[in-house]
């Protein structure tokens, strides 16, 4: 990646609570990674992860205690008022004032902000027009999560932060918000995102990285990280035929096989030799391979092997995985290319 085409660039990221040693909790540890201008980049996690935490540090809203982190090349806690009128910040507690109404809310948060949308043009964005005089406190979960993301599009930013942006929403209007993010990343923004809807990352995401106990553990497209992850075939074995009655599995390009009541699972990384291999014996013995499904991993499979607590199934040797813990994107996905 051209450097000096990076919007965010974090290196050796450190943030501690409270002090060194067994009294204080080091929540991000040594994380690296760079976002290309605009490009949206998610990060994922289990609670507790690191998240939250890293992204504060991208924002501003603390030091680190350790490394450098720049956005749009400076430093943003140090020169917060060289970044902060160029970027969009959702936190996930937005925290207004519960008696004024949308409309108020949006004009007084206008009112610190440089080049301000109209408020109009705002709510409509995030389809809170036809709330406009609802008071804060009437509001629902999800129509405050609008609003809080109305309130960082307000400044047009170049960068836009948004901590679980559809918590709380419901389907139509999380798939509102996806196609709105989409239309801003088309027009030059960059997004940084956490969340916990792996569908969400998988459908927006150009890069993601996933955090474990504060470290970077795998990062990617979302292609390479699920791509490191076997593909699985499921079939009923024929009557009167057994595992060993198939072509060697290794020959097949088999890594692992399961067999439960004479239900098969194979795992593989050459999903397209696996299956072809299979259904060529099928066919030469004239028999057929009921209940046949084949499918690559999803990020859901590979999130759960990788951030889970009781990993399953492990990636490819050559692919990231738990090996890259602590690796920047850059060399974790170039291991994948
Ligand atoms: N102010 C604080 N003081 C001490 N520990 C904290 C503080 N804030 C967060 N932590 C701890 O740091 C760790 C990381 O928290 P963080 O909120 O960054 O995780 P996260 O990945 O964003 O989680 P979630 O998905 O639940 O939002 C957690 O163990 C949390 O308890």
């Amino acid at each position: 990646m051209d450097i000096g085409d990076s919007v965010i660039d974090v290196s050796g990221l450190r943030r501690r609570y409270g002090p060194a040693g067994d009294k204080g909790f080091e929540a991000v540890r040594d994380v690296s990674f760079t976002v290309a201008r605009g490009e949206l980049f998610a990060l994922l996690g289990t609670n507790g992860a690191g998240k939250t935490s890293t992204v504060e540090l991208l924002e501003g809203l603390a030091k680190p205690t350790a490394g450098e982190v720049r956005v749009l090349g400076h430093d943003p806690y140090a020169e917060r008022s060289a970044v902060r009128p160029r970027i969009g910040v959702m936190l996930q507690e937005g925290g207004f004032p519960a008696d004024l109404t949308v409309t108020e809310t949006v004009r007084m948060w206008a009112g610190c902000t440089t080049g301000a949308r109209p408020v109009t043009e705002a709510l409509e964005l995030v389809d809170l027009l036809g709330r406009k005089n609802v008071r804060i406190k009437q509001l629902s979960g999800g129509e405050r999560r609008r609003l809080d993301l109305a309130l960082a599009l307000l400044g047009r930013p170049e960068v836009l932060f948004l901590d679980e942006p559809t918590t709380g929403l419901d389907p139509e209007a999380r798939h509102n918000t996806w196609d709105l993010v989409r239309r801003l990343r088309a027009e030059g923004t960059t997004v940084l995102l956490t969340t916990h809807y792996l569908e969400e990352a998988e459908s927006l995401a150009d890069h993601l990285a996933i955090m474990r106990e504060g470290r970077i553990v795998t990062s990617g497209t979302p292609e390479t990280v699920i791509g490191s992850y076997p593909a699985r075939i499921r079939f009923a074995m024929p009557v009167g035929w057994f595992v060993g009655d198939l072509p060697p599995l290794a020959e097949l390009g088999v890594v692992r096989h399961e067999e439960d009541r004479g239900r098969i699972e194979l795992q593989t990384h050459e999903l397209q030799r696996t299956l072809t291999g299979l259904l060529l014996w099928a066919r030469d013995k004239d028999v057929e391979l009921e209940g046949l499904d084949a499918r690559t991993a999803s990020l859901e499979e590979a999130f759960l092997a990788i951030a889970g607590a009781n990993p399953a199934g492990g990636p490819a040797e050559s692919g990231a995985g738990l090996a890259g813990a602590g690796l920047g994107m850059d060399s974790v996905a170039g291991r994948n290319a």
